[in-house]
């Protein structure tokens, strides 16, 4: 039997309104290479031996949906399927408030990011665990300018420590329950959790290198470059 400390519960938001990506569905129901986003992401959940639960967090129109493809590929970890809230950050609270009691630390992960490898998943909950609260992401590739409303160049940021964040973000429970009732108090909503953990101040966030192929599915061009992605993996043998 697996000893109780630590107990990673993964929450999976899937409950935004794909407002940028367009169209009645959620894209975390649309199909890329066979299977639906969701059933991607939940695959990897599924197959990372350092997570113990996983509470998927979805709009209500979507609930059944979302059911039936946790019951016909056969999730095991899926706990709970839960409602979410009109923010991200809502969201994520609707998850942990459901988040087993056992659970020691969080691993918070969109549910729009199907590319997420085993490896990261492991990676980075191993940094958190580590140094309480981790997140992985990438290194900016491209120069980057900061632009007015007028569309002018104002100045191009040094880049040599700029990143982009992308999820899993893993935190300690009771710290994260922390952050997350102060950013409440506070009436400030974040588009992502290490915010809620900086804003305290105090607690290191770690960043651990993760890979430009855990993109998220944002808008329409993503879905044709997640599939030859997932192509690819499939002919390397990975899927
Ligand atoms: N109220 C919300 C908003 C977002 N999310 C989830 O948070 C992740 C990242 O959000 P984003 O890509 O911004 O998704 P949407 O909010 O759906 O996108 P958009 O802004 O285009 O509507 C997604 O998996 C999304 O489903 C959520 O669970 N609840
Ligand atoms: C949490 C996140 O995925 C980190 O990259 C992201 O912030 C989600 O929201 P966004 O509004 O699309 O940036």
């Amino acid at each position: 039997m697996k000893e109780t400390f630590p107990f990673v519960t993964a929450i999976v938001v899937a409950a935004g309104g794909s407002t940028r990506m367009g169209g009645e569905v959620s894209k975390q129901l649309l199909p890329i290479a066979g299977m639906p986003v969701i059933g991607r992401t939940l695959s990897a959940f599924e197959a990372a031996g350092c997570i113990d639960d996983v509470v998927v967090v979805a709009r209500e129109e979507d609930l059944l949906d979302i059911y039936d493809i946790i019951r016909s590929f056969g999730f095991e970890k899926v706990s709970q399927v839960v409602r979410g809230g009109a923010t991200r950050q809502q969201s994520v609270a609707m998850g942990v408030q459901n988040a087993r009691p056992e659970t020691t630390h969080l691993a918070i992960h969109d549910g729009a990011r199907p590319l997420v490898s085993v490896q990261v998943i492991g990676d980075v909950v191993a940094c958190a665990l580590e140094h309480r609260a981790a997140a992985t992401g990438v290194r900016v590739k491209d120069t980057l300018k900061q632009v007015s409303d007028a569309g002018v160049i104002e100045y191009t940021p040094d880049r040599s420590h700029l990143w982009m964040v992308h999820t899993p973000q893993v935190f300690e429970k009771r710290l994260y329950q922390r952050a997350m009732d102060a950013a409440q108090e506070a009436r400030e909503d974040f588009t992502d959790d290490c915010q809620l953990v900086e804003r305290m101040g105090g607690i290191p966030v770690h960043m651990y290198e993760g890979s430009y192929e855990n993109i998220k599915i944002t808008t329409p061009e993503d879905l044709p470059i997640a599939e030859a992605l997932l192509l690819r993996r499939q002919q390397e043998g990975d899927l």
